[in-house]
């Protein structure tokens, strides 16, 4: 499903008018009818008692509109204005006009919230139509105060269009934010809802289409989506092990142990041809007895027990011989391995993976990552990102999706930006924005996994960008899978790894079980 920014959403309604004849007031409509309408699915609206807390703007239009419908299935409606009723819009005006003409209780609060803050507690459904995609400031003052209100109400509280006080476009929270249990968005999914804070604030998402046509709502100048599934190769009866991707995994040391591991052999657990792991000599008999089916390439090791620079030459014949490349699962910061993968990257005529350590080899030193020709991948988490780029993580937190979009085009990459959600960035600007996976996730080795998974894509045929937003998409379905047989507590990196082939059986075999269980209900 495509995600509109606010300017997307601008253009949207723009074209519905000029291209379509679909006026505002009509969206306006169905807007506020869509509200009522999920709030009517989950409670008979007769003697419901409904407060409508409503901005001055058109976000206030959507919810007078949904008062007035559940007015008319028989709702005990209670509508409250906050703002400068001098700069009401034209749409909200004529929408509250209606229904004091129907007799709606309608009270304008200028100060004194006390009478509405009674209500709130009385009511069984809060409507929170305060700030939608205009909102931009911090909320203060009475408007804070308001939606202080709404969160200690303990009553059911269902956002219209954005939770107000979340920013559509990033998800922060500006100043304070609504808590919704619903949220009812219009036309399209904002970014601000799928992304943490914005998206713990939206509680169970509804899309109203509200008459936009199909065309806009696919159109392809939307370069923000959710990840859905791309359909995975068939494996074809007559092939043979490097039909799946001879991977290249330069990875681990005496130190990091499971890294090297993770990486390379849920490459072979996520449907990979041929894992060869070359790392620390050392630790070789070790993981030959925890993965046989991984080939080994023992290297040559520094005194700390960490991959030399001598091997140099071997892992660039190694990477010859390789589909793919993966690099950086736990290698460690040692100056020497570091210089050793700067000097690779650029070498490396292949499908590249970086993570981890490998990451912090090219911080600061981008210019390797823009001159190679050959794809290359990056799976950071916003500490990570934040140390290749020099940006804080406050600054990237402003605009993740912004941030990304520029770094994707700058770097000529496909960079994985970890977090809630993950996001896939591609060279091109096209953001996917994640939907599976848990905070159980976020423990050592669940990037290892996610490298072989990448790889693993990338062998089986997928196309650099499918196969990286398709890992993402299956490393959160197995963590997932994971916490729903363990508990969320019990995510680990080897019970996702062992869980990978049973997740793309699913995909395979059940891809309308993901759609049930991860993509946003329509209204
Ligand atoms: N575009 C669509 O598809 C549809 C949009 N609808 C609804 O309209 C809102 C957007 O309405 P808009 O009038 O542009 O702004 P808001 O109602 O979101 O905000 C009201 C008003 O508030 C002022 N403001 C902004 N930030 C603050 C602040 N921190 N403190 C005080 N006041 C603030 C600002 O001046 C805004 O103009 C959209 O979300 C939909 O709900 C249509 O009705 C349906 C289709
Ligand atoms: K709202």
């Amino acid at each position: 499903m495509k995600v509109a920014r606010v300017e997307d959403i601008k253009r949207m309604d723009e074209l519905a008018s000029t291209k379509y004849g679909i006026s505002q007031e009509i969206l306006m409509e169905n807007a506020g009818a869509s509200v009522a309408r999920l709030i009517e699915s989950f409670a008979d609206a007769s003697g419901l008692r409904v407060v409508v807390v409503a901005g001055v703007g058109n976000n206030g239009g959507d919810g007078l509109v949904a008062a007035r419908h559940l007015a008319s299935q028989g709702a005990d409606v209670n509508v409250y204005i906050i703002g400068d009723l001098e700069k009401i819009t034209t749409l909200a005006r004529i929408n509250l006009d209606r229904i004091m003409r129907m007799g709606l209780p309608v009270e304008h609060v200028a100060e004194d919230i006390s009478g509405l803050s009674e209500e709130l507690h009385q009511a069984d459904v809060v409507i929170d139509a305060l700030f939608g995609i205009g909102l931009n400031r911090p909320v203060s003052g009475l408007y804070a105060r308001v939606i202080d209100a709404v969160n200690g109400s303990g009553s059911l509280v269902v956002s219209v269009d954005i939770p107000s006080g979340v920013n559509g476009d990033t998800g922060q929270v500006m100043g304070v934010a609504v808590k919704a249990d619903y949220t009812v968005t219009f036309g399209l999914p904002k970014p601000g809802l799928l992304i943490y804070p914005g998206a713990e604030h939206a509680g169970e998402i509804y899309v109203a289409r509200i008459s936009y046509p199909i065309e806009l709502l696919e159109d392809e100048n939307l370069v923000i989506e959710t990840n859905d599934p791309v359909q995975l190769p068939e494996r074809k009866p007559d092939t043979h092990k490097g039909d799946y991707g001879k991977a290249l995994f330069i990875a681990g040391s005496r130190r990091y142990m499971g890294a090297p591991l993770f990486s390379a052999y849920s490459f072979l657990l996520a449907g990979g041809g041929y894992s060869r792991l070359a790392t620390a000599s050392n630790i070789v008999p070790y993981l030959g007895s925890k993965a046989s089916e991984v080939v080994y390439e023992p290297l040559l090791e520094t005194p700390s027990g960490s991959i030399s620079y001598a091997n140099k030459d071997r892992l660039l014949e190694l990477a010859e011989w390789a589909d793919i490349v993966a690099m950086g699962p736990g290698l460690t910061t040692e100056e020497e391995t570091l210089r050793l993968v700067r000097d690779l990257v650029p070498l490396i005529k292949k499908p590249l993976i970086l993570d981890g350590d490998g990451l912090t080899a090219v911080a600061g030193a981008l210019e390797l990552i823009k001159k190679r020709e050959a794809p290359t991948i990056l799976t950071p988490h916003l500490g990570e990102v934040s140390r290749l780029t020099g940006i804080s993580v406050e600054r990237i937190r402003e605009d993740r999706i912004g941030f990304l979009r520029t770094l994707c085009r700058e770097l000529n990459s496909y960079i994985v930006l970890k977090g809630a959600h993950t996001l896939v960035g591609t060279p091109s600007g096209k953001i996917y924005v994640n939907l599976t996976g848990n905070p159980g996730m976020a423990k050592a080795g669940s990037g290892d996994v996610l490298v072989g998974v990448i790889a693993a894509m990338l062998g089986l045929g997928l196309d650099v960008g499918e196969a990286t937003r398709m890992a993402v998409l299956v490393h959160g379905y197995a963590g997932d899978y994971v916490a729903s047989l363990e508990g969320i507590d019990g995510v680990t990196a080897s019970r996702m790894m062992r869980v990978l082939p049973r997740v793309l059986r699913e995909l395979r075999e059940n891809p309308e079980d993901f759609y049930r269980t991860y993509s946003l209900q329509t209204l």
